[in-house]
């Protein structure tokens, strides 16, 4: 596996693989590498001949900068583990290469991006958009593999995919979970080992709550219950519990036959933001 640091290098890379008619994964990463992270790296390389990864913690997606000093960075021990899992380039560029200037991009997804994680995080998907537009032209992946954890996210890059009419195939992931339920998150490793324990209740909420749907509740009355239910852990602070259309990301006030609903949520564990969600489909 090789190790690119500069846009240069990645750019001059890609090129010589598009020429030779190689088909080019990319997996965007933040690092503190997870069996999450790992599977979309295997997805990539089963179905694409070469396989970037880029690990980039990148400043102008965070709206708290505590989160941004505080996140965790482990790049020797991520390179171990990305070889074996298929990696051919690993893309680590710093601050400084990915923006040698301030930049002026401004993106705006309208109603996409006022719910959610746009709502608490202002100017988060701003950053999203710019860094991972950064990465499609300096990469040209044939194929992105993103999670579905973040699933706001993906409605997001699907839509940048579209507007800036990206010649590639957006593959979403399912959300991979340890065996208690936890969806594996690099920031879970901030977790104190009381809160550790704490943390699947947020899955088993989710997953409540997607019972209650199949029995018919409504959403205002399922809202009700993850908030009671959650509010019963004093060491979780609920953010954020949302109903919406899987499609729109808009809250849902009733159901209508056949909709995808994704339930999601964001809450605190001792100062660490965790979200989740689940997609679940009415009769
Ligand atoms: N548990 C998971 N299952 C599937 N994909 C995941 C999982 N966790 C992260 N991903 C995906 O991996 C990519 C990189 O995510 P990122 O590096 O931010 O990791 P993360 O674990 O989501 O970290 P954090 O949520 O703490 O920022 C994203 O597309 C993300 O959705
Ligand atoms: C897509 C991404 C790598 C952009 O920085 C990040 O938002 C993430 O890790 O999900
Ligand atoms: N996985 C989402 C990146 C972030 O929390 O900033």
């Amino acid at each position: 596996m090789q190790i690119l640091q500069t846009a240069a290098a990645l750019q001059a890379q890609t090129e010589t693989w598009r020429r030779e008619g190689q088909r080019i994964g990319l997996v965007p990463t933040m690092g503190a590498l997870h069996e999450g992270h790992l599977q979309l790296v295997r997805a990539a390389a089963q179905e694409c001949d070469v396989v970037v990864v880029s690990i980039f913690v990148n400043p102008t997606q965070f709206n708290n900068p505590e989160d941004y000093r505080l996140y965790p960075r482990l790049p020797e021990a991520d390179a171990e583990l990305l070889g074996p899992a298929g990696c051919t380039a690993l893309f680590l560029p710093s601050v400084e290469e990915m923006y040698p200037r301030p930049t002026v991009l401004h993106f705006d997804f309208g109603s996409l991006e006022r719910v959610m994680e746009g709502a608490h995080r202002p100017g988060h998907f701003n950053g999203v958009a710019t860094v991972v537009s950064k990465l499609f032209h300096l990469c040209r992946p044939h194929r992105a593999y993103f999670g579905q954890k973040d699933f706001q996210q993906v409605a997001i890059v699907r839509q940048l995919v579209q507007d800036l009419s990206f010649d590639l195939e957006l593959v979403a992931f399912p959300t991979i979970r340890e065996a208690d339920g936890l969806a594996m998150s690099s920031r879970n490793r901030r977790l104190t080992p009381e809160a550790r324990l704490v943390a699947p209740a947020l899955y088993r909420a989710l997953q409540q709550a997607e019972q209650l749907v199949h029995q018919h509740n409504t959403p205002d009355a399922i809202r009700i219950a993850v908030a009671e239910l959650l509010g019963q852990e004093p060491s979780i602070t609920l953010e954020y519990f949302e109903v919406a259309d899987a499609e729109t990301l808009q809250p849902v006030s009733e159901w209508k036959p056949n909709q995808t609903i994704a339930l999601c949520l964001a809450a605190q564990l001792g100062g660490v933001r965790l979200i989740d969600n689940v997609v679940v489909k009415t009769v």
